[in-house]
């Protein structure tokens, strides 16, 4: 059942078919990926942007908003917008840099991967700087994202990045996967794993500070990088009894943001109430810009999955959450 997605564009009634190439919102380009228990998830070429992921149950584990465009420029609001080459205004280009609001294309040929195991579904896509790209980041790159659902409904991606610069040019960026999770409730939910580190909170001009609870809750606007993070962080939602696990290889740093009520509704393309029912965790390069010779290559890995509460139970600990890994290190890092 393995696949890529070198499929033709289809229509969507081939139901047992586990990579399907189709059209999806304002006629873009999309990318169905299912799993054989019932899990699936969805990728827009726009932006190379994953929208939605779901359980085997069909529930939806990430968060679009009602009010998202789907529609270039706009990034598209929810799922898992790329960063890429720059996270947030960390340097002169627009905002969270241009790969969410470029047209990706699938990558039908990638050059040799870990071969996935059975039963995974998967599309590997590419982004190629275009000559109007070139002349606001003059860096020459190749970007391969591979987006797979594992048979127990884990959602990996994985990102390659070269630089192939012909004149021999090395070239430095930030990067985030800024995924945004679907919650029962902001109020219902903690974050563990990042107790005790660093932090600079982008609402006091990014200073530095050092987290002192136990655990992150909302209870107003949040927007902090925290430095040098454990490789799994945990999103504990106790009205739903799901604790999201994420895990992430090549990528220090990790962004919580929950925008709360005054920015949501300064936001167009958001709804005024929606920020109850979100909370973004990104896995992230960005206190120290990752940089390639020309030549080289960098990859960033997440694997998300949903499991319930209970599975952690008596193991809220932050240590054990950390040190618990069901998945090998050698593979996510
Ligand atoms: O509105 P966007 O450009 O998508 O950015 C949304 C958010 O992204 C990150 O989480 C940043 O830390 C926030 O400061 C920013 O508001």
């Amino acid at each position: 059942m393995s696949a890529s997605a070198s499929l033709p564009p289809g229509d969507e009634k081939q139901e047992a078919v586990p990579v399907r190439h189709c059209k999806g919102a304002n006629d873009l380009d999309k990318v169905v990926l299912r799993e054989v228990r019932g899990s699936s998830a969805e990728v827009y070429l726009y932006g190379g942007h994953v929208t939605s992921w779901r359980d085997e149950h069909g529930d939806e584990l990430l968060f679009v908003s009602n009010k998202a465009i789907f529609k270039p420029p706009k990034a598209i609001r929810g799922g898992i917008p790329i960063c890429f080459p720059q996270f947030s205004n960390f340097g002169n280009l627009e905002q969270h840099g241009f790969a969410r609001n470029r047209t990706w294309t699938i990558d039908t040929d990638p050059p040799p991967f870990p071969v996935p195991t059975s039963n995974t579904a998967y599309v590997d896509l590419i982004l190629k700087p275009t000559d109007e790209d070139l002349k606001i980041w003059p860096h020459n790159f190749e970007y391969r994202l591979r987006v797979a659902l594992s048979p127990g409904g884990d959602l990996m991606l994985t990102s390659r990045i070269r630089n192939t610069n012909a004149d021999g040019k090395a070239f430095s960026f930030t990067f985030a996967y800024h995924t945004y999770f679907k919650i029962s409730d902001i109020s219902e939910v903690r974050v563990e794993g990042l107790e005790t580190l660093d932090y600079l909170d982008n609402l006091q001009d990014r200073a530095r500070f050092t987290e002192q609870g136990d655990a992150i809750v909302f209870e107003s606007e949040l927007d902090r990088i925290y430095l040098g993070t454990p490789s799994k962080i945990a999103i504990i939602d106790h009205e739903k009894k799901r604790t999201f696990v994420v895990r992430k290889g090549g990528l220090p740093d990790a962004v919580v943001w929950n925008p709360w009520d005054k920015k949501a509704k300064a936001m167009s393309d958001f709804g005024d109430d929606e920020y109850k029912r979100m909370v973004c965790v990104e896995a992230a390069a960005i206190e120290k810009p990752i940089t390639l010779k020309a030549g080289e290559e960098w990859t960033g890995k997440l694997e998300l999955s949903a499991v319930p509460s209970s599975y952690y139970s008596g193991q809220l600990d932050p240590d054990r959450v950390i040190q618990d890994s069901s998945v090998p290190e050698d593979s996510i890092s």
